[in-house]
């Protein structure tokens, strides 16, 4: 909070005494500066000491590369540090050592083939639901992340829960409340997730007495999800037993049974209610934050380049045909897209928008590694390691940046968007592998890699095959900007172009992942 008065007074000094570490320590930005920290100091790791002890910040493939293969016991996340999501109790994302891997166990279970095959259909129709909602409200969208994280949400919910979520408002205030809860559950999640560092450094017994609405609101969201939680939660254990017998299990019966001793589970640990809830918010968390973004994100390129979305339409119609939706098929057509040029497009737009910044580790005993130069380098005990993805994936070393000139970079506030290309990941100028580690890497890798990959990966195909089949997506040229451009469409449309790549840098922030949250209109329309 005193960042905002602090920084502007700092930023006075001269920068070789205030780099990188100043701007490496405002993280909710890091996104904004990619490689920019690693630049000013001429190489892909520094060390910044503190009081608190040694950081080290790389971006180097290499390094990156040795810290994913390490075990957990050598090298994990920092515990202490992500406590952070301990707000229902103890969890996958929060914890370290065998109390993770019992965390993780749990939580993989629950994602099988058949959790993949129900994502994709729950996609396609929450989509499709989506889509008529916009449309009946006219097509046009000003903040397009609010309706796909909403999307994320619901297609989570049908997966873990077996439960359909309706399309009322995009808020979710006129979603029906069921009988004994003062808010929809729609309200109650999203209230959660914004209100996260609230209630994670507000005492819950404090905040019960702290006056005002803010409060009153984060309170009623906690409350509220814990409530629809117990619910869902009680509903499993009363039918235990069948439930475990079950072909195809939600997510919520995958975690619940693996935490639950019993016939098919002898056993297994009896996990606290607290930790089945912790385990149930972390995976809603990750897995709608992370998703709803990155397809908003993936949507605003596509709008920004319409020759790519062309090709994406291409593609769609040639691989789904007329087909109805509900023969659209996970192994035949979602592996078709992953390969073709959807996969391409997807692949380009997490790494010019990679929602998470940066992953944490701690170093648990001296570790030695080969940086990118062949140099030896030697990482103390208990370092903490952020390995800088928003500066990998943006690495000119490794990424060409397209040849446009610096006038134009500037008027456009230097946005990853103008690098957007696609094809760089069907021309073979981009490596998939260093040594036996691939280059791109969104979602980690080894042992605390995403579990929820293939799933994400799979709702995002089945989202956008959904929308750009039926439909194409533009800007929204404002009439005064045609009119300053004396009706010339097209120069209106670059002037349009330049101001919403500029957007999509000014207007993203970062709460839980990066998110573009100021206005940026779109427009939604049949195609011809
Ligand atoms: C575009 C979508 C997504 C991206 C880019 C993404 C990325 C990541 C990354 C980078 C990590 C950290 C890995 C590490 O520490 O090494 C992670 C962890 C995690 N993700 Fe995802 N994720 C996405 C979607 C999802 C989905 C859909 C789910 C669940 C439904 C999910 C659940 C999780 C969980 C539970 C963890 C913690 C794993 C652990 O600590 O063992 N994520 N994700």
């Amino acid at each position: 909070m005193i960042y905002p008065i602090v920084v502007p007074f700092l930023q006075l000094f001269p920068k070789r005494m205030m780099e990188p570490w100043l701007s490496t320590s405002q993280v909710w930005r890091l996104w904004k500066i990619g490689h920019q920290p690693f630049a000013s100091v001429g190489s892909d790791s520094f060390m910044l000491s503190s009081p608190n002890g040694n950081m080290l910040w790389t971006c180097d493939i290499d390094i990156t590369r040795q810290l994913w293969l390490q075990t957990t016991k050598s090298t994990d996340i920092p515990g202490d540090m992500i406590k952070f999501y301990d707000i229902y109790g103890p969890n996958l994302g929060s914890s370290e050592g065998d109390e993770w891997k019992m965390h993780r166990r749990m939580v993989t279970s629950g994602f099988t083939q058949e959790t993949n095959h129900a994502g994709w259909r729950e996609a396609i129709d929450q989509t499709t639901m989506m889509l008529n909602r916009i449309m009946e409200e006219g097509g046009i969208v000003p903040v397009l992340k609010d309706w796909t994280n909403r999307l994320a949400l619901h297609v989570l919910n049908g997966v873990m829960f077996a439960e359909r979520l309706i399309w009322q408002d995009v808020t979710g205030t006129s979603e029906p409340v069921p009988h004994g809860h003062t808010i929809s559950y729609q309200s109650a999640a999203f209230t959660v997730v914004e209100r996260l560092a609230t209630l994670f450094m507000v005492p819950k017994g404090l905040l019960r007495w702290l006056p005002g609405k803010f409060f009153a609101e984060a309170r009623e969201g906690y409350d509220e999800w814990t409530n629809y939680m117990l619910e869902k939660r009680s509903e499993v254990l009363k039918n235990i037993d069948q439930v475990a017998k079950k072909k195809y299990k939600t997510l919520l019966e995958s975690i619940v049974i693996a935490g639950t001793p019993g016939p098919t589970q002898p056993d297994a640990r009896p996990l606290p209610e607290a930790s089945i809830l912790g385990n149930i918010f972390f995976t809603q968390m990750a897995g709608h934050e992370t998703t709803g973004n990155s397809t908003a994100f993936l949507i605003f390129l596509l709008a920004l380049y319409p020759e790519a979305q062309l090709k994406i339409q291409k593609e769609l119609d040639d691989v789904l045909g007329d087909r109805p939706k509900d023969e659209w098929s996970v192994e035949k057509d979602y592996s078709a897209l992953l390969n073709g040029y959807m996969g391409a497009v997807q692949k380009e737009g997490l790494r010019l928008f990679g929602v998470v910044q940066f992953v944490p580790r701690r170093v648990n005993a001296p570790l030695t590694v080969m940086d990118s130069n062949g140099n030896k380098r030697i990482v103390p005990k208990d370092t903490f390691v952020y390995l800088s993805m928003s500066a990998n994936f943006r690495n000119p070393k490794y990424w060409k940046r397209r040849d446009i000139n610096s006038s134009l970079r500037e008027e456009i506030h230097d946005s990853p968007a103008v690098d957007f290309d696609p094809e760089r990941w069907r021309n073979g100028s981009v490596p998939e592998y260093i040594g036996e580690v691939p280059l791109f890497t969104p979602f980690g890798q080894g042992a605390r890699q995403c579990p929820g990959k293939g799933f994400a990966q799979i709702e995002l195909t089945a989202i956008l095959a959904t929308l750009f089949k039926k439909y194409s997506v533009e800007l929204v040229v404002d009439d005064k900007v045609l009119e300053s451009c004396k009706g010339n469409a097209a120069e209106a449309w670059e002037k349009t172009r330049n101001a919403a790549m500029r957007t999509l840098v000014d207007g993203v922030t970062c709460n839980i992942a990066i998110s573009m949250t100021k206005e940026l209109p779109l427009r939604i329309f049949e195609r011809l």
